[in-house]
């Protein structure tokens, strides 16, 4: 039946591959458990609820990739996105976190549509790489900022703005400790490096008395706090509906650029650089989204951290299903999940951070009509505390600079629109 469905031999692999391979993207991401219920509380959601939604909408995202588009990518609420949610949806720009759910919901579906009616591919192609690139850079830089922030290594200054905090402090030093230990271990090949620097540090939480030990397994908590929480009534107010746009521009961006980086290290696309069955592959991911959004949790996305399975091997579904079932059993080590402190997961954000900046070696530095949006987006994104605003502020500054200096033609005119609709707002609010 597995031969049937996934098609092993066609593929070169084995059940013992896929399922080495399956554990292996599951250990690179798992810290998505832990890092998820903290970041979604911080927005007023309850821990274990955002826990046990968090595991069942990674275990569904990763089941229907893995048995509908047959490919070993994962999918988990992704981190970005749930940054997004938290601090600018509900903290900056007020709504409550069930229209915030809502919001999420309405781009799945939006995302879903976009996909079948094949949209999606003329605006992702619209957008210049070098502008795709900067924005997965600054989205690194602003988690590397909520983790230094979190670990209380930044912090606020009236006079300066932001200066650093009392590094002799337990959390700040732990925070440091965790992320140097990632950096050795990644280093030494381990693949479980993260989520082994999540639990030492929490260890280290425990003896020193700075952590309450709770045990490690227990039943699941429950998930009626959010579970079909969510608030359409105010989805269709045209401020909403901003929010709305961004989180499926942020969601199309990511998605895209993780699935080809994903599909390249597999050797999946066609000899026109074309990944077969992408639409099935969308599908997955925005009818994740959709069942997270119903179940309490932020956008849910295909996982860069794939790539660490696919080098293991990984090259059906079946990697994807193995990872699905991870996530299931996941849902027994609430106690463990609810001990983790924030400094103990400030060291992976830093470290996803670094991931995510390293597509700027692409940028075309020699040309600075393309570098200097680049920078503007990887800058601001941080220093606004939003994703949404650096990525408009980058569109603004890419279609004035090639206006200003003459390069019409690398103007397309979905970037045009793109950058006029937000100038307007930036103007009118
Ligand atoms: N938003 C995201 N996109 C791709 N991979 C991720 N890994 C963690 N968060 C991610």
């Amino acid at each position: 039946m597995l031969e049937k469905l996934f098609k092993l031999k066609a593929h070169q692999t084995s059940l013992k591959q896929e399922v080495v391979a399956g554990l292996t993207t599951f250990l690179t991401m798992a810290y998505i458990i832990f890092v998820n219920p903290m970041m979604l509380a911080d927005a007023g959601m309850d821990h274990g609820a955002v826990f046990v939604a968090t595991c069942l909408a990674a275990a569904i995202g990763c089941l229907i990739m893995g048995i509908v588009a047959n490919y070993p990518i994962a999918l988990a609420p992704g981190m970005g996105l749930n940054a997004f949610f938290t601090y600018t949806v509900v903290g900056e720009m007020g709504y409550s976190w069930e229209t915030a759910l809502g919001a999420v919901f309405l781009s799945g579906v939006c995302f879903l549509v976009l996909s079948l009616v094949k949209i999606r591919e003329w605006i992702v192609n619209s957008i210049p790489m070098s502008l795709r690139l900067g924005i997965a850079a600054g989205i690194g830089l602003f988690l590397a900022l909520i983790g230094l922030k979190s670990a209380g290594i930044v912090v606020a200054n009236p006079a300066t703005l932001v200066s650093m905090g009392d590094m002799t402090a337990f959390p700040a030093v732990m925070a440091v400790l965790g992320f140097f230990l990632i950096i050795a271990m990644v280093h030494h090949g381990m693949k479980s490096a993260v989520i082994v620097s999540i639990l030492a540090i929490t260890v280290l939480g425990v003896l020193f008395g700075d952590v309450q030990y709770n045990g490690l397994m227990a039943m699941p908590p429950s998930i009626a706090p959010t579970f079909m929480k969510m608030d359409l009534s105010s989805v269709l107010e045209i401020s909403m509906l901003s929010v709305v746009f961004a989180l499926l521009f942020v969601d199309l961006f990511d998605t895209s650029g993780t699935l080809v980086a994903v599909a390249h290290r597999g050797g999946f696309l066609d000899d026109k650089g074309r990944l077969p069955r992408l639409n099935r592959a969308l599908t997955a991911d925005s009818t994740a989204t959709i069942a997270g959004a119903m179940l309490g949790t932020s956008t849910t996305t295909s996982y860069i951290e794939s790539t660490a399975g696919v080098s293991a091997g990984g090259r059906t579904g079946l990697t994807a299903v193995v990872v699905g079932i991870l996530f299931l059993l996941s849902l027994f080590i609430s106690p463990l999940a609810g001990m983790v402190p924030a400094y103990a997961t400030a060291g992976t954000l830093f470290y996803v951070a670094i991931l995510m900046m390293s597509g700027l070696m692409h940028v075309d530095w020699d040309d600075l009509t393309e570098a200097a949006p680049v920078v503007v987006v990887c800058i601001l994104m941080p220093l606004t505390f939003s994703i949404a605003t650096g990525i408009a502020m980058g569109f603004v500054a890419y279609a004035a600079i090639k206006l200003l200096s003459g390069r019409y033609k690398d103007l397309s005119l979905g970037v045009a629109v793109l950058a006029v609709l937000f100038l307007a707002k930036f103007i009118y609010g």
